[in-house]
């Protein structure tokens, strides 16, 4: 194992060698105890560490950093097309694209725009934060605008008689916020169209949302608790649903939501799937999920890119051992380290992720008892407090958040330069999307992680991740990941019920002999050409060739803990699987008009924007 390179310089290429007072205990078995006399962090022994970071400094998109390997299955796919307009979108369409500064298209939405257009269903793998919300969007709003203009479908019923709204269009995801961050973003692409986008989630008070319905819906963004219980009520038909979009889709699908999202579209009156188009996108594909969703598909084509097993690699990782007691410790002195100017309350944009949601508001006053400006976003918060903080977060007037993995998916805030996981996630699957919070668009970023002796489960997993991403490893983790973990619980990470290997950017049907019209671009040849592994009860997938990295069971802890309660936020549970591993995407050649990323806001900080609740 020596060619995971050496413990000193940490797992960022960037950061120089340092000493560290004490090296992390050697892994022991479940209740041996753990720390072994490590001491407190020592002054400045983390902050050498940040030197290597550059939070703040630049921001330009390293784009030339990119081989992109792509691989397509499934019958009579598409090519990939070279510009928005060789994708045959709408005028309308085209020029609200322009609006939004896209130049060109990211490398997801290259492949995944024409399938869309060509009226096939998708599972579509791609990193975190490499534009998968515009590749669904821009397909789904051409499509009815061509309809429209067709005659195809009529118009909608503005202020009909009909009490029901029936859209054309259903867009699901796992969370409140999610879902009207793609609300905004469907707005956008249908601008001047004549298409209507409305959002319906919990939280807020049903009224609004269905006065917005009656004045008539094209395009239905919705998280599955609200969905269902306005159906219920019989104020939305499904009933003319020509496409069907899950953005999370593994998320949707897992132990958690899937129950829903089953009686959304087979009791509900929705058309089948011979009849509708089913889109599904996410950064994670575990193939158990993969199969599980292809009973939602039909005829469907399977794109997965960018490497797979991997996070994006512009984000600069980094894996700390801590003892639990010093874990406020080594905060303070990222936190300290990155303060502009030396002024604790000057901060980057810092996300960081804790297991519960009374630890979020723990950390959050204790940080702010610090002098640094802190927010909170978590399932017990009120909706309103809850897009307070994320607001507040994305201005910079509370430029660190303290989140549970309800800000883990989807969430685009530009130049968020720092995730922290203070407690690692339970699995790799949802390690991916925390940090894919940072790095997005091209940009670069940053993420540590605060490992402890009960993060061993996590360790085989963490390990092949950074390794796929060119990440040093220290060699302490090697030996974590090395060692059986015993007593751990299969729901944490390690290899358990469902066997590892695999990650799931591979199509999990190239396991049979279906596979037949496939095709890969790129080059790497990692993970995606290797050799299928086998999928089948309990015997686990075990993904292609060298890269595919494994790691992660699964299992479902039951009592999420971060439900948000009535109207369909995603519990997370921790259902699904653990094995995750980004799928691809990312990067490559695409260009913005957009203006540089701004690292520090430009007010007075400190300044916290401070409402009724006396924090947000
Ligand atoms: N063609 C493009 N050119 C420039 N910027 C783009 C382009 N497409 C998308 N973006 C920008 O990239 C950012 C990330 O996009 P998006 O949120 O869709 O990522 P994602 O792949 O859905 O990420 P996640 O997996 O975290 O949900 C957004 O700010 C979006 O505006």
């Amino acid at each position: 194992m020596e060619a995971y390179g050496s413990d000193d310089g940490g797992a960022w290429s960037t950061v120089p060698a340092r000493s560290r007072k004490a090296t992390p205990p050697s892994p022991a078995p479940r209740g041996g105890g753990g720390g072994g006399g490590r001491a407190p962090p020592g002054v400045g022994e983390l902050a050498e560490a940040v030197e290597g970071l550059g939070i703040g400094g630049g921001g330009e998109r390293r784009l030339d950093k990119y081989d992109i390997p792509v691989e397509v299955s499934g019958e009579g796919a598409p090519p990939p097309a070279d510009g928005f307009e060789a994708a045959g979108l709408a005028e309308s369409v085209l020029r609200n694209v322009a609006r939004c500064g896209y130049e060109s298209p990211t490398p997801v939405q290259r492949y995944a725009m024409p399938i869309a257009m060509a009226g096939r269903d998708l599972m579509a793998c791609a990193q975190t934060g490499s534009g998968k919300t515009a590749a669904f969007c821009l397909p789904v709003v051409s499509g009815l605008v061509a309809a429209a203009a067709a005659g195809g479908y009529g118009r909608r019923d503005k202020g009909s008689f009909e009490r029901r709204a029936k859209p054309r269009a259903l867009v699901l995801a796992p969370t409140r916020e999610l879902a009207a961050q793609i609300n905004d973003e469907a707005k956008k692409f249908s601008f001047q169209t004549g298409l209507r986008v409305v959002v319906a989630y919990g939280g807020t008070p049903m009224y609004d949302q269905l006065r917005d319905l009656e004045r008539g819906v094209d395009i239905l963004v919705a998280t599955p608790g609200r969905l269902v219980d306005m159906v219920e009520r019989s104020r939305i038909s499904l009933e003319v649903i020509k496409y069907l979009v899950m953005d999370e889709a593994d998320r949707m699908l897992d132990m958690g939501f899937e129950p829903q999202i089953r009686k959304i579209v087979d009791m509900m009156n929705m058309p089948k799937k011979s009849v509708r188009q089913t889109l599904l996108f996410s950064a994670t594909f575990p193939p158990e999920i993969q199969r599980l969703a292809s009973d939602f598909l039909h005829n469907y084509i399977f794109i997965t890119v960018g490497r797979v097993g991997s996070s994006t690699d512009l984000i600069e990782q980094k894996i700390e051992f801590v003892n639990d007691g010093e874990k406020r410790g080594f905060l303070l002195e990222l936190l300290h380290k990155q303060s502009v100017g030396g002024a604790v309350s000057r901060q980057p944009l810092t996300l960081i992720f804790v297991e519960t949601k009374r630890e979020a508001d723990t950390l959050r006053y204790w940080l702010y008892s610090k002098g640094f400006p802190a927010t909170a976003i978590h399932g017990d918060r009120t909706q309103q407090e809850r897009e307070s903080a994320l607001r507040s977060f994305k201005s910079g007037a509370t430029p660190i958040m303290v989140a549970t993995d309800v800000a883990s998916r989807g969430l685009d805030v530009p130049n968020v330069a720092h995730v922290i996981n203070y407690d690692l996630p339970k699995s790799v699957e949802d390690y991916v999307h925390r940090i894919g919070r940072t790095g997005r668009a091209g940009k670069a970023g940053n993420a540590t992680a605060f490992f402890t002796e009960s993060n061993h489960p996590l360790a085989k997993g963490l390990l092949e991740l950074m390794t796929e991403a060119k990440r040093d490893v220290p060699k302490w983790l090697v030996e974590y990941a090395d060692r059986p973990c015993y007593g751990g619980s299969s729901y944490y990470g390690g290899r358990g019920r469902r066997g590892g290997g695999g990650f799931g950017g591979r199509d999990y049907r190239r396991n049979s002999d279906y596979g037949e019209g496939d095709y890969s671009y790129g080059s790497s040849g990692r993970g995606n050409s290797g050799g299928g592994g086998d999928y089948g009860s309990g015997s686990g997938y075990s993904g292609g060739g060298g890269g595919g990295y494994s790691g992660g069971s699964s299992g479902y802890s039951g009592g999420g803990d971060d439900y948000s309660g009535g109207g369909g936020d995603y519990s997370p549970g921790r259902g699904g699987s653990s094995r995750g591993g980004g799928g691809g995407g990312g990067g490559g050649s695409y260009r913005s008009s957009a203006p540089p990323p701004r690292y520090y806001p430009s007010y007075p900080m400190g300044t916290a924007d401070i409402s009724a609740s006396g924090w947000d």
